[in-house]
């Protein structure tokens, strides 16, 4: 487990992470989602001792890392996996990885094979292409069989083969009851891994929700009509109940209705529709609408705020009591309706300390000097 309390991380004038506090819980996958610059891997770096916070507190199951007597087999990380050194072979880097940390040479074998550079392990790394030089990251975190493991966007750059791989590879070590935390600022790819999201917006909490909840927010149905007779259209509309909201292309979306019951509407009212068709909000539209005040960079062509909300969709700032507010307030609980995080029936509880996975070595980090460096 890992817990913020209110961390802060400022770089002079500018606040990186700004009182953060949420809970990362073992046996699922938790996404740390938000757009660049958000304060995604300062956190993690202050996580792992690499930083140091200027305000609040983190501990990895109730310690902080610099307490921690044998930290790699407590936590294993991939921030940045061009921080290796490209002389050595694959083998050789974990090899001084596990020495220095007293873990058995069979070991670096274990994970040369779980990641699949095996036959390539005596090669120098720095012939190596993106997305093996991710699978020796991964390996080097997963050196020391920790419980905690902590990836920074592990799928950048990778082709999709590579992508199943990491999103299965992450599901399968939540799914042994540890604790998974991985960043990205790609909702799509975080849809299909992480069970729960930690949304971050200019160092500030978003949301804290599972993601069985956000779809069920974010991804609502509704149809997109188009009719030359518009406002007759809309009269039909509105007193049957329904509320059609004009989008900027001249198109009409109806929320929570079948596109069958305006299409027999429009019949028995002799209307013509050029477009009936049913829609779909994006989650990652959903995403861009929670961080889109907190973009730091934007495209020039790209609105902030990002495509034009589907009707019947509370826009960010959303009402009160909705998982999609505002920016917290500094060390705020996450707002209230949102139901306790709980792991799914029937998952694993995670194997008590001493117990079930083998106990490696002594003072470890992954990558003392990794992170990046702006
Ligand atoms: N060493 C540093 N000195 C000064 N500013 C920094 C430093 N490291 C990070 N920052 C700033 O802190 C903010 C958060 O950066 P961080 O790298 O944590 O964001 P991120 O969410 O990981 O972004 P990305 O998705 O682009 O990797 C950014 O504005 C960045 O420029």
């Amino acid at each position: 487990m890992i817990e913020l309390q209110g961390l802060t991380k400022r770089y002079g004038d500018k606040t990186a992470v700004d009182h953060l506090t949420f809970t990362v819980r073992p046996g699922v996958v938790t996404g740390f989602l938000g757009p660049n610059g958000a304060g995604k891997s300062t956190t993690m770096r202050m996580v792992l001792g690499l930083d140091r916070p200027s305000g609040g507190d983190v501990r990895i199951d109730g310690r902080h890392y610099a307490q921690l007597s044998e930290p790699l087999k407590y936590i294993g990380a991939l921030l940045d996996a061009k921080d290796v050194h490209g002389g050595r072979s694959a083998y050789d880097h974990l090899l001084c990885l596990a020495q220095a940390n007293r873990i058995p040479r069979r070991r670096v074998d274990e994970v040369l094979e779980t990641v699949g550079l095996t036959a390539v392990a005596r090669k120098r790394s720095k012939g190596f292409s993106l997305g093996m030089g991710q699978r020796l990251g991964i390996a080097g975190a997963l050196l020391g069989d920790p419980e905690i493991l902590m990836f920074d966007e592990p799928v950048n750059g990778l082709d999709p083969e590579g992508i199943r791989w990491i999103r299965n590879l992450m599901k399968g070590l939540a799914a042994q009851g540890r604790t998974v935390f991985v960043s990205s600022h790609l909702m799509s790819e975080m849809a299909l891994t992480a069970e729960h999201l930690i949304v971050i917006g200019r160092g500030r909490l978003l949301a804290d929700t599972s993601m069985a909840q956000f779809i069920a927010q974010n991804s609502r149905a509704f149809v997109r009509i188009r009719t030359p007779q518009v406002e007759r259209m809309k009269d039909v509309l509105t007193a049957a109940g329904h509320i059609p909201v004009q989008t900027g292309d001249g198109s009409y979306e109806v929320a929570d209705v079948e596109p069958a019951t305006i299409g027999e509407l429009a019949a028995q009212h002799q209307l013509v529709l050029h477009e009936l068709s049913p829609q779909r909000a994006s989650l990652e539209d959903a995403f861009m609408r929670l961080t889109a005040d907190s973009v730091e960079y934007h495209a020039g062509a790209v609105p902030p705020g990002g495509p034009a909300l589907p009707p019947g969709q509370p826009p960010v700032p959303a009402a009160p009591g909705s998982p999609y507010g505002p920016p917290q307030q500094s060390g705020q609980p996450v707002p209230p309706g949102q139901p306790p995080y709980a792991p799914p029936q029937g998952q694993q509880t995670p194997p008590a300390e001493g117990q079930g996975q083998p106990q490696w070595g002594a003072q470890w980090r992954n990558n003392p000097r990794s992170g990046k460096r702006r």
